[in-house]
Parts: structure tokens; sequence; C-alpha cells
């Protein structure tokens, strides 16, 4: 086990070329957000604009166009009951984030199911929230493809079946060879279980405890892996900023709100950049 240090940031936030555009900087494909959930996605697809992914589209519940787009004019929208429009949007996309808010119902899985049909092995696929809790509950099959999971402990034990108590690295470790991606086990001590390795991430507060948080980092881990060209070190860095950004909060802040930690996410990116 490593525990991560600040080091995680300059080996993966890359100063920018001068002679780049936005299609250097990846396409983000967000995929969640039902008409109670709108919320997530809404904080996912700000979370993965502001840390800098060139070319982001959500694919959501028409209910939430106005409201996502009155706050971030930045990120492009489509329907995400369109099926032909999720399958073109998905494929070209370099990371899909599916899950904030997309909601347990039988659309909410058509969703999924089109999601994991499209997907082709060399895309990166960040698997959240409901589309965890969806894969569990219906035994989905996984698509082939770069898989990140970003599961709290009970969508963890959803998923795993190991209960909260008996989440060990030994067990977690064993079911992650079995899932064949990365695992970013959400808690007060996030641990994130890699292929070589498993490390847990030093930063983090209880200031941090409210709904949201999560949807923001799946949104970061979207932005960083579609960004930075090694996969595991982009889910590392997003993981210890998301944190890290609480902690600095936190210091004269009770509770750090979701939406505070994007908006400093540039700022924190500019400081912690390297060659
Ligand atoms: N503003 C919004 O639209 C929000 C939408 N959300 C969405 O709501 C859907 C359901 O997700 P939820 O996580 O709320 O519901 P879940 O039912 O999946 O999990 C919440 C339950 O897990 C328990 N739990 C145990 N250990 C935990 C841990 N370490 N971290 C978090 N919870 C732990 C909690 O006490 C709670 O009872 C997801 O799609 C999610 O993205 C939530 O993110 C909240 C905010
Ligand atoms: N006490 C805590 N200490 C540190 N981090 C916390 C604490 N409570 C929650 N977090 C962090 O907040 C996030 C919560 O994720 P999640 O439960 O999926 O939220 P949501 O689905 O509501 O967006 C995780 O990154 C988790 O590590
Ligand atoms: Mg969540």
């Amino acid at each position: 086990m490593q525990t991560l240090s600040e080091q995680i940031l300059r080996n993966t936030i890359r100063i920018r070329p001068e002679n780049s555009h936005k299609g250097t900087y990846g396409r983000v494909c967000l995929v969640g957000g039902n008409a109670q959930y709108g919320g997530a996605i809404m904080m996912a697809t700000e979370a993965a604009v502001y840390s800098g992914a060139g070319l982001n589209t959500t694919l959501t519940d028409p209910a939430n166009f106005v409201s996502l787009h009155s706050r971030l004019p930045e990120a492009m929208v489509a329907d995400f009951h369109d099926e032909h429009q999720l399958e073109s949007l998905v494929a070209a996309a370099t990371t899909v984030v599916v899950g904030p808010g997309l909601g347990t119902d039988a659309d909410s899985l058509a969703v999924l199911e089109t999601v994991f049909k499209t997907v082709s092995p060399n895309q990166i696929l960040v698997i959240d929230g409901s589309a965890i809790t969806l894969v569990a509950d219906k035994s989905l099959s996984l698509p082939n493809a770069r898989l990140v999971f970003t599961p709290h402990e009970m969508e963890w034990q959803r998923l795993s079946g190991i209960t909260i108590t008996d989440q060990t690295d030994a067990h977690n470790t064993q079911v992650r060879e079995q899932l064949n991606g990365i695992v970013v086990l959400k808690s007060h001590h996030t641990r994130i279980y890699t292929a070589d390795d498993v490390y847990l991430n030093p930063t983090g507060t209880p200031a941090q405890a409210t709904g949201g948080m999560g949807d923001t980092l799946a949104g970061m881990v979207g932005g960083f892996t579609a960004q930075f060209a090694d996969l595991e070190n982009a889910v590392l860095a997003a993981v210890y900023a998301h944190s890290a950004i609480a902690d600095e909060l936190a210091a004269t802040q009770y509770v750090v709100l979701p939406t505070q930690i994007m908006h400093e996410l540039p700022r924190f990116m500019h400081d912690h950049q390297a060659q």
C-alpha cells in the first residue's frame, strides 16, 4: 500500500503546450441526471469543465437542459432518451462518465445498456453512482473498455458483495481483479485499487460529507482522464486534488460545498502544474 502525496499532482498536471487547442484536451461525455437528480449531472459536468477538458457534452433528461445551460454555457447538452444521439456522442468521447443522478428505473437501465454496448476498448469509462447500483442489481455484464469505478462503501457493498465492515484490502483486491478496472473506494479514507497496487488518499475532511461531493469527483476523474495521458495517474491526481482543495477550504469553513471545490480547480491546477 502506498500513501499518495502532492507529487502525484506534479507527475500528472502538465503545463499546456502553446501549440494546442480544445481538441488537444479530450472530449468528455457525461451521462446521467434524471428529472429528480439533475443537480448530480450538473455538478459532474461543471467539474469536468473546470478541470480543463477540451469539449464536454452532457446527456441528460430534457428537464435539466435549461438549468444546466444557464449555469454552464460551456457544456453541450443532448437528450439521453435519444438512443441514436447517445450512441454517436458516446462513441466520439475520450472519456465517458456514466451514473451521477442517473436513477435506477427502466429508462435509466436502458440508457446504461446503450452506453455499455457503445463504448470501445480504448475509451475510458467512469462508472459512478446509480450506474454502479444498476450493474449490481441487474447483474449487467461490463463492457470491454478502460474501466474506472467510483463507488462509496454502500455502492461497493452492492457491487462486490463485500459488507462494509469486511471491505479489507485483500477482499477488495480480489473483486477488483474480476472487474478488471481501477476502483476508487470512497470513504473518509478513500483507497484506490489498481492492477498493481493500493493507494491511500491522505487528504479529505468531514466538511466534505454533503450530497454532490462524489458527483463532483466523478466529473473531475472525467476531466483529468480525458486530458492526461496516464490513466492511473490521472485518477489518483483527481482523487488527491478533490480532497486537498476541500482541506484548504475547510481551514476556514464548517462545510465545503461541491461547487466551491470545482471553482477552485483552475487556480489549484495552475499552482501544481509541471513540465
Ligand atoms: N443533487 C443531486 O441531484 C444529488 C444526486 N445524487 C445521486 O443520487 C443517486 C443515489 O446516490 P446516493 O449515494 O445518495 O444513494 P445510495 O442509496 O446509493 O447510498 C447512500 C446510502 O449509503 C450509505 N453509506 C454508507 N457508507 C457510505 C459512504 N462511505 N459514503 C456515502 N454513503 C454511504 C448512506 O448512509 C446512505 O444510506 C446517485 O445517482 C447520485 O449521483 C447524490 O449524489 C446526492 C445529490
Ligand atoms: N468524512 C469524510 N472525510 C473525507 N472525505 C469524505 C468524508 N465524507 C465524504 N467524503 C468524500 O465525499 C465524497 C462522497 O461521495 P458520494 O457519497 O458518492 O457523494 P454523492 O453521490 O452525494 O455526490 C467522496 O469523495 C468521499 O471520499
Ligand atoms: Mg455518489
